[in-house]
């Protein structure tokens, strides 16, 4: 069930221990500040209309973090630092997006894993399961965006329910965008067309078409910041992911399947080299072209080689430490 009748939950919630409160109003106080033009003092009261209730905040959080499975990988924690990610992003870029942007992205962030049970795409449409049945394409990524309406629409969760209907609408279809663009299956074609717009110098912010493709690009970079991370968070993460990789993979192989190389525990001596391929064919270009557009986030395209050249010294058997990659960072200043 999404979200539990509020009154049991207000007695269960209070039975939670005060440091997950304090975590909680954290979160959702993290989620006001997204959205507070920057320029204005912390106790601001808002009165524009794109001003968050703060108990439907705290609801609506609490019943987003209940509606992630306790899988390795695709749970609360990979939404909230994808959320995080995300503020960071937009720290440095507030005015270029309107206040309705910021908060479809920050909403969209949280929500974009909502109910994954830790498969991908390819294999809910390999065994047929039931979500697979409900939408042709993105299937995951429509789950994921039908749940977080579905949790809107508890009593006392909408958040949006302060604007109009149009804007209603227009800030549900962001999200929808935002979502559905986390969906790897899409990356490289959004990559690809804000890249031709940077290359042939054609790119513009006010540009609708333009605006939507750098969004889910930065909705991909966002999903995948792990990779940007430094090496002892990024070699951290990448463990916990293959333990979801291969739960799936040995899920497939009792069905009678053969799971993909990355998927199968008896491949793990190619992690490094997978990784080395996944890093270079999708995070090295993203945070590349996010750097030629937001040079502030160049550091995440500096971490990624980082990362790349260790994954490869593993690959190849050549020790890798700390050290090495602070002499590398030295040598270039
Ligand atoms: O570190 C990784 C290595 C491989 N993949 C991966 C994932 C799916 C497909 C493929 C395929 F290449 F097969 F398409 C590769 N994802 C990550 C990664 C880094 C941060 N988030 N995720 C992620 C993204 C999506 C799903 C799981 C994990
Ligand atoms: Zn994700």
């Amino acid at each position: 069930q999404l979200s539990g009748n509020w009154g049991e939950k207000r007695k269960g919630y209070h039975a939670i221990t005060r440091s997950s409160e304090l975590f909680f109003r954290s979160v959702c106080l993290f989620l006001l500040l997204c959205t507070r033009p920057c320029n204005l003092p912390l106790n601001y009261v808002c009165t524009t209309q794109h001003c968050f209730d703060h108990e439907k905040l705290v609801r609506f959080t609490l019943s987003v973090r209940k509606n992630y499975h306790k899988v390795p990988y695709h749970n609360w924690w990979h939404a909230f630092n994808v959320a995080h990610c995300m503020y960071r992003m937009l720290d440095h870029e507030q005015e270029i997006f309107t206040e309705l942007e910021r908060q479809a992205l920050i909403i969209a962030c949280i929500c974009h894993d909502l109910d994954h049970r830790g498969y991908t795409n390819q294999f809910m449409v390999k065994y047929e399961t039931a979500l697979a049945s409900l939408y042709s394409t993105s299937v995951m990524e429509q789950h994921h965006f039908n749940q977080t309406v579905t949790i809107l629409q508890q009593d006392g969760h909408n958040i949006f329910d302060h604007l109009t209907s149009d804007v209603y609408k227009q800030v549900l279809g962001y999200i929808r965008h935002y979502i559905l663009a986390t969906d790897l299956a899409q990356f490289f074609s959004n990559h690809k067309q804000v890249t031709r717009f940077c290359a042939d110098q054609t790119f513009n912010i006010e540009n609708t078409y333009h605006r939507n493709k750098l969004q889910a690009i930065m909705m991909s970079a966002c999903d995948l910041s792990a990779c940007a991370k430094t090496w002892p968070v990024q070699k951290k993460t990448v463990e916990i992911i293959y333990e979801e990789f291969y739960a799936q993979g040995d899920l497939e192989k009792k069905k009678g399947g053969v799971p993909l190389p990355m998927m199968d525990r008896d491949n793990a001596h190619n992690l490094p080299k997978e990784q080395v391929n996944f890093l270079r064919i999708f995070c090295e270009p993203l945070y590349g072209t996010l750097a030629v557009i937001f040079p502030h986030l160049s550091p995440l395209l500096e971490n990624t080689k980082d990362n790349i050249h260790k994954w490869d010294n593993l690959a190849h058997g050549r020790p890798t430490t700390m050290w090495e990659v602070e002499t590398s960072r030295i040598e270039k200043d």
